[in-house]
């Protein structure tokens, strides 16, 4: 069996922009669905989802069972919640609110097994495809794919030092964070915030590491990638079906304007 990280090849390559989606349904159904969609990857939101890594599981054998690839968002940048997730099946994380270059160390740390880190050791778990993996310890390492997240100014400021940190694999901005901790909460179209979000994909693309972002409407994310953003996601499930559902009812209640959801909400 290979051990092989889509995700990883993909923003490494640069040869085109995977785009994705935030699971925040918490449903293995739903990602199952939006798996067979056409997405490259899918968001499992672990910080604002109520879910807990037994969820977590069998969300992972649902996007399993398609062509996307999950990306386990963790609640936080935590050695232990790593290791779980990791020993799940996750191969590639997320871990939010890094603020520094030691913080990246310590997510770089957290997601390899030693010499390299610190991830704790078990041949067989659902990572290791319960053992059937051959020498899935020597090589877990180089298949796990990790990025940290960027979302406040200070992080962003900081970027090409995190970029550079060794087993960091990619970035990604959170413009809902970085928009409340520059005073501009809920208002990612804010021009303070595009140009921060601007200036993290140069920044990146100097750094020669991928940087992702997310974004509400298709409008958004395509001058993400305009930008220079390598990976990017839209919205999310509950956004998408609610949102649909939110037109539906309008023209069916005799075209009535229903009031748009609000452009942050995804
Ligand atoms: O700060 C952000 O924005 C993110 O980290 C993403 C959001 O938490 C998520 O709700 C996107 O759907």
């Amino acid at each position: 069996m290979s051990l092989t990280n889509n995700f990883k090849s993909w923003i490494e390559a640069g040869e085109r922009t995977p785009l994705g989606t935030w699971l925040m349904a918490a449903a293995p159904s739903t990602a199952e669905a939006l798996g067979y969609i056409g997405f490259d990857f899918l968001v499992v939101d672990m910080e604002h989802v109520p879910i807990e890594v037994s969820d977590l599981a069998q969300i992972l054998r649902a996007v399993g069972c398609t062509p996307a690839e999950p990306v386990v968002r963790l609640a936080w940048n935590d050695q232990v919640l790593v290791k779980r997730v990791l020993d799940a099946g996750a191969r590639t994380v997320m871990l939010p609110f890094v603020q520094t270059a030691d913080e990246a160390k310590a997510a770089a740390s957290y997601t390899r097994y030693p010499p390299l880190g610190v991830r704790g050791v078990a041949a067989v778990h659902r990572g290791s495809k319960f053992g059937t993996i051959p020498d899935y310890l020597k090589r877990a390492n180089d298949q796990i794919c990790t990025i940290v997240q960027l979302e406040t100014p200070e992080a962003i400021e900081r970027l090409p030092e995190i970029a550079a940190v060794e087993g960091i694999d990619g970035v990604f901005v959170g413009p809902g964070d970085l928009s409340a901790a520059m005073g501009h909460i809920g208002n990612i179209a804010h021009p303070e915030v595009q140009a921060l979000i601007e200036k993290a994909a140069k920044d990146a693309r100097s750094a020669g590491k991928p940087i992702g972002i997310v974004g509400p409407n298709p409008e958004m994310v395509q001058k993400f990638i305009g930008y220079g953003y390598s990976f990017a996601a839209i919205a999310s499930d509950v956004a998408m079906m609610t949102g649909r559902a939110n037109e539906w009812l309008g023209v069916l209640n005799g075209g009535a304007a229903k009031p748009a959801l609000p452009a942050a909400a995804y």
